[in-house]
């Protein structure tokens, strides 16, 4: 059983509809990469895998369970996290910024997950104190894979955590969440930037709000449509 399966869902703002028919599935502890140009849907796609958008049809089961009718924090407590573009508060510090990632748990809790996060990226950890916003944006990010990583989710959400970084940020957005895979949470990952499909074990093109292309990592790489679409050639 996939750990979150999609079935035609289709969604979108008020009268316009965005999503046609959108079948998909993550696997328990895979990276799959939603793979789309600006305006594909891919936002909106997560945002109506959490529930910040009405599913107007289909079906959104999570380890067997269908979410589609629930409020986005029934979702959360059954363990999806999802990081937006902006990831972070930037006028809290790095400390405020991770213990709000870990709302719904104990204070011992926030406190023992929040040292192995520090563990895991010392560059926060010296900073603990400053505010978000003395970050660069690199660090930003990472701070918001860390501040979602708290809760342990079983499936974390990343809406384009390439988004306004420089190339040499996103290689370090990139080896930051390979630190992150393997350590038991599914990724869903929404980006326009094929280097992220590096991390992936499958992938998803989306295009007009539909899959137009799924495959493991090495069928997506083969792809006349990604190749030509992605890679320039
Ligand atoms: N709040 C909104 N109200 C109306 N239409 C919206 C809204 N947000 C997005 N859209 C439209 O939905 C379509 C899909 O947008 P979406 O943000 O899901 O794309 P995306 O693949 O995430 O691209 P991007 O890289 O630009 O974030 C676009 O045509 C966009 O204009």
């Amino acid at each position: 059983m996939a750990l979150l399966e999609l079935g035609g869902v289709t969604s979108g703002y008020g009268a316009m509809q965005i999503l046609w028919g959108i079948d998909l599935d993550v696997g328990a502890g895979e990276t799959v990469l939603l793979l789309g140009a600006n305006s594909a849907g891919k936002t909106t796609l997560l945002r109506t895998i959490i529930g910040l958008l009405p599913c107007w049809s289909g079906s959104i089961a999570f380890e067997g369970e269908a979410l589609q009718t629930l409020p986005p924090d029934q979702r959360i407590r059954r363990g999806i996290a999802f990081m937006s573009e902006l990831g972070v508060f930037p006028t809290l510090s790095i400390e405020e910024n991770i213990r709000l990632g870990g709302y719904f748990l104990s204070d011992a809790q926030v406190r023992k997950r929040g040292a192995l996060l520090f563990d895991l990226f010392p560059d926060l950890a010296k900073k603990r104190r400053d505010l978000a916003a003395s970050l660069s944006g690199g660090q930003r990010k990472m701070l918001g894979i860390a501040k979602v990583l708290v809760s342990e989710p079983k499936l974390l959400l990343m809406d384009e955590p390439s988004s306004g970084l420089a190339p040499v940020f996103v290689k370090q957005v990139i080896e930051v969440l390979k630190t992150t895979i393997g350590h038991g949470t599914s990724l869903l990952i929404a980006e326009q930037n094929v280097a992220f499909l590096a991390l992936a074990d499958r992938g998803f093109l989306i295009d007009g709000g539909r899959v137009k292309l799924s495959g493991t990592r090495a069928e997506l790489e083969a792809s006349d449509a990604v190749r030509e679409a992605y890679f320039g050639l």
